[in-house]
Parts: C-alpha cells; structure tokens; sequence
C-alpha cells in the first residue's frame, strides 16, 4: 500500500516526498496546554495534605470499613432533617451532608488526608459545596459506603 501524494506547496512535498518527522522532544504529559490539565481541579494548586499518624493509611481505613465493626452508630438509614445533622457537630460525633447522603464521619476524622480541621468545617452541615470546592474527584460514596446513616 503506497501514501497518497503530498498536498502541493507543503514542506514535505518540497523535499523527500515524505512528511517529515517530529522534532526529538522530552515527553510531558500532560502538556502544558493540554485539555486534560485545563479540565483538571487540581491544575496549579498547593496541596495541603497532612501527615496521617501511623495505622490510618487509606489501606487501614479500607480495612476498618471490611472489619464488620459498626461505624455507622445508628440501628437503619432513616430520611434525616438538617436539625437532626446539626446535633452532631463534634469531633466525637460528627456528621455531615455530601450531595444529599448523610454520613457519620466521626471514624473517618483521622484518617481523612485534608486533616481532622477540614474535615470540622462541615460538621452538623451540608458540605456539598466545600466539599466539590476541594476535592471533586474524591469519590465520597465509596470511601464512607460503611458510614451512610440517612439522607436528607
Ligand atoms: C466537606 C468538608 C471537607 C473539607 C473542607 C475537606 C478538605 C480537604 C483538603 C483541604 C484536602 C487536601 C487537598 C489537597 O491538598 O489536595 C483533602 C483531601 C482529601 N479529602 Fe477531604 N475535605 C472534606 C471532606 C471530605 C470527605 C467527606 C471525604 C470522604 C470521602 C474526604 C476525602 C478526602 C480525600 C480522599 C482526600 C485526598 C485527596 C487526594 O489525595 O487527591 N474529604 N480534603
């Protein structure tokens, strides 16, 4: 099988025939300028991660979750009002709203990679918003599936 002729005018057309090959360059992906780095959330920004002490990795959270222990801490997902997620604002009981789900996150605070702090921002509230702010990639509803205690 033969390539059709190069379009008249071309560089290729002028010398060889052939298109010529791309300049030897160092691959960045993403580029620069690419789409998948404009689309990204996270594109230019500090991290604020902290240091998560030690036994409360993702893998020991996954492991947490797969040990059968409750850490939901109610008997059945009921419908919920925001005066009920309200009451639970503290650290040692902390609830929170994540696009209409409401979950106890009270075991999930030191194992959450933002720091117990972030995580208090949206105790008692609705952190939909805050929470598609920081991390909109994060997939909530597999992470806290064992934390589920109602919706709104
Ligand atoms: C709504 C209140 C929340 C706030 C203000 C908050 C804040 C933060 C912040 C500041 C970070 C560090 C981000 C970075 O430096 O890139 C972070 C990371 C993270 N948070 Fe949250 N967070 C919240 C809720 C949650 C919840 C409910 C979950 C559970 C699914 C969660 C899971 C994570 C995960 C998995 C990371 C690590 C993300 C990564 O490495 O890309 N966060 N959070």
């Amino acid at each position: 099988m033969s390539l059709p002729p190069p379009r008249e005018g071309t560089s290729a057309a002028r010398s060889t025939g052939l298109a010529p090959l791309p300049k030897p360059t160092s691959f960045n992906f993403p580029a620069r300028n690419s789409p998948q780095l404009a689309a990204s959330t996270t594109a230019g920004r500090v991290r604020h991660k902290v240091a998560l002490a030690p036994g409360h990795s993702p893998m020991d959270w996954a492991r947490l979750k797969s040990s059968g222990e409750d850490l939901r801490g109610v008997q059945q997902l009921r419908r919920l009002t925001m005066e009920e997620v309200a009451k639970h604002n503290k650290r040692d009981d902390c609830w929170m709203v994540i696009y209409g789900k409401v979950y106890n996150v009270t075991r999930y605070m030191n194992f959450h990679p933002g720091g117990r702090g972030q995580l208090m921002r949206a105790a008692g509230k609705d952190g939909s918003k805050l929470f598609a702010e920081t991390h909109s990639w994060v997939n909530v509803d597999m992470i806290l599936d064992q934390c589920l205690v109602g919706f709104l």
